[in-house]
């Protein structure tokens, strides 16, 4: 059965964040993901995980001005040097808190703009370098134009094309089944197609967001599947709970429960 992290900025939202990591673990959770932890600081975290026993599966480089609507700032060449502080600063939480892997966000830009382009293979390469000797994978992940339109990676196999042309050992993708089902569809031959460059996977029913299991996509058997293509890593549930967040785990009950 894959491991399931609980996404700390959508799920148990009932309660301040810092207390989220004592919630998930109450839950039943032994891992977590999240946006972003910069609001706080790096040892705050890091003793929240430990006190819960959780380990931390994910998080995201800072993206720019995400209240301003940013959604990264790798895409753009003049916000280099910014990007470069920015992946020294997630170093320090990566520390503390003993995270495996980090997620670059692209921004929003035309995906054929050659500047951007240019500015995104410029970024991606330098991150995944500057990451390596502290044993960090990057992940990409392709994100649908409904959550954020204009964004600049809204393509699967050009992602996959773009990492295996890199070929940096700890450049993978992630593969959230949720973009992949509204992007593109026939997600299972995707993910069998791509699992070998796959560092995490995000689960969502489609088309709400919410639970898995309650949507249009066969979700028990896509972990199935991870399961039988020998997947490892981590699932992060990047879903919205249709109300509170542990009244709405029934799927992860029926889930185990149909697993054993
Ligand atoms: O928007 C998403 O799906 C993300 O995972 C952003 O990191």
């Amino acid at each position: 059965m894959p491991r399931f992290a609980a996404n700390l900025s959508l799920m148990f939202n009932e309660v301040p964040f810092l207390d989220r990591f004592e919630a998930a673990a109450r839950a039943g959770f032994d891992a977590v993901e999240f946006l972003f932890p910069y609001e706080h600081a790096p040892e705050d975290i890091g003793a929240r995980l430990r006190a819960s026993g959780l380990t931390q599966a994910l998080f995201n480089l800072p993206p720019g001005d995400f209240a301003q609507g940013e959604r990264g700032i790798a895409a753009f060449p003049e916000r280099f040097d910014e990007l470069k502080a920015g992946v020294d600063t997630a170093l320090r939480y990566a520390e503390a808190t003993g995270v495996g892997r980090l997620h670059l966000m692209a921004g929003l830009a035309p995906w054929d703009d050659p500047k951007a382009v240019e500015s995104y293979r410029r970024a991606v390469t330098w991150t995944a370098e500057r990451l390596a000797p502290a044993g960090l994978d990057l992940v990409l992940e392709p994100i649908n134009g409904r959550n954020i339109p204009g964004y600049f990676l809204n393509d699967f196999g050009r992602a996959a094309d773009l990492i295996r042309e890199l070929a940096l050992p700890n450049l993978k993708l992630q593969f959230d089944l949720y973009h992949c089902q509204i992007l593109h569809g026939d997600v299972t031959v995707r993910l069998r197609d791509l699992m070998p460059i796959v560092g995490h996977v995000q689960t969502a029913s489609v088309p709400e967001r919410h639970e898995p299991g309650t949507g249009e996509v066969a979700d028990f058997f896509l972990f199935d599947e991870l399961d039988r293509l020998g997947y490892r890593g981590f699932v992060g549930c990047e879903y919205i709970p249709a109300a509170d967040t542990v009244a709405g785990l029934g799927w992860l009950a029926a889930y185990k429960e149909s697993a054993r």
